[in-house]
């Protein structure tokens, strides 16, 4: 399985240019062979959260359609990072999965919202695991923060996923953390791990780049260097996942009625 991960720079605020920017950078990503197309967090709108009310996108709306045609025209499996989610209930950071036919296949909120960046001001937390089927592999999503929270991490994958996709806005002053963290969940999950980060800057942030593929073993399979926008594609194999949790069998060794 192709994996073209698009380690973009997110324009500020302006959704338009960047569903153009994404419109190019999928093409270049099927030249590559791509199976299943990753995009990074928030990468419409960026953090431009003051003015989510006015850039947001309604219900998820737009980007269903746009990301729906895309997926159909390229007959590609996309993760399509997250975006602005504008609903009654207030406005959320929502990843959406969309396989080759376009049809939406998995949906998931950001659950624990980074208010070093001010997220909990404007966004609305989650309150679902991110559980979704590409071809058959069992995978989910969490965003970025969600990365510090193991317990979080865990709860898809007991609930069977093999790959996990991160969409990221990730700050360079703790590219150390992310790469950490990222082998970390790796290895005690012993499932892949699909992180897109982006580069470039905002009013607040420098972003770090360092969009990685990782094994089921915590060995680094590719990574994205740190200003460049760029696709980042390697090829996957879903088997590795089952002989990794033979040989160490950890998911039959836990002892969840201590913990
Ligand atoms: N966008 C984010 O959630 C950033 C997370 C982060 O910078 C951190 O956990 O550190």
């Amino acid at each position: 399985m192709n994996i073209a991960i698009i380690q973009m720079d997110i324009i500020l605020g302006n959704p338009q240019e960047n569903k153009k920017q994404v419109q190019k950078w999928v093409e270049k990503a099927m030249k590559e062979n791509a199976d299943v197309i990753v995009l990074p967090e928030l990468w419409t709108t960026g953090y431009d959260l003051s003015r989510l009310q006015d850039i947001g996108d309604e219900n998820g709306e737009d980007i269903q359609s746009f990301m729906r045609q895309l997926a159909q025209k390229h007959a590609v499996n996309i993760v399509a990072g997250s975006i602005a989610k504008k609903t009654q209930e207030g406005i959320y950071n929502t990843l959406y999965a969309f396989n080759r036919k376009g049809e939406v296949i998995g949906e998931y909120s950001k659950l624990h919202l980074i208010t070093l960046m001010d997220e909990e001001k404007y966004l609305t937390p989650g309150e679902k695991k991110g559980n979704f089927f590409i071809e058959d592999i069992p995978a989910a999503g969490v965003i970025c923060y969600d990365i510090r929270f193991p317990e979080w991490v865990r709860a898809p994958i007991l609930d069977g996923a093999q790959m996990l996709f991160v969409p990221a806005e990730w700050p360079v002053q703790r590219l150390a953390h992310w790469r950490s963290l990222l082998i970390a969940r790796a290895i005690e999950n012993q499932c892949y791990i699909i992180a897109a980060n982006c580069v470039g800057s905002d009013r607040n942030n420098t972003f770090a780049g360092h969009s990685l593929i990782i094994d089921p073993w915590g060995e680094i399979v590719a990574e994205a260097g740190p200003t460049e926008a760029c696709v980042l594609s390697a090829s996957i194999d879903p088997d590795l996942v089952t002989s990794v949790r033979k040989q160490i069998p950890i998911f039959d060794d836990r002892r969840p009625e201590h913990y």
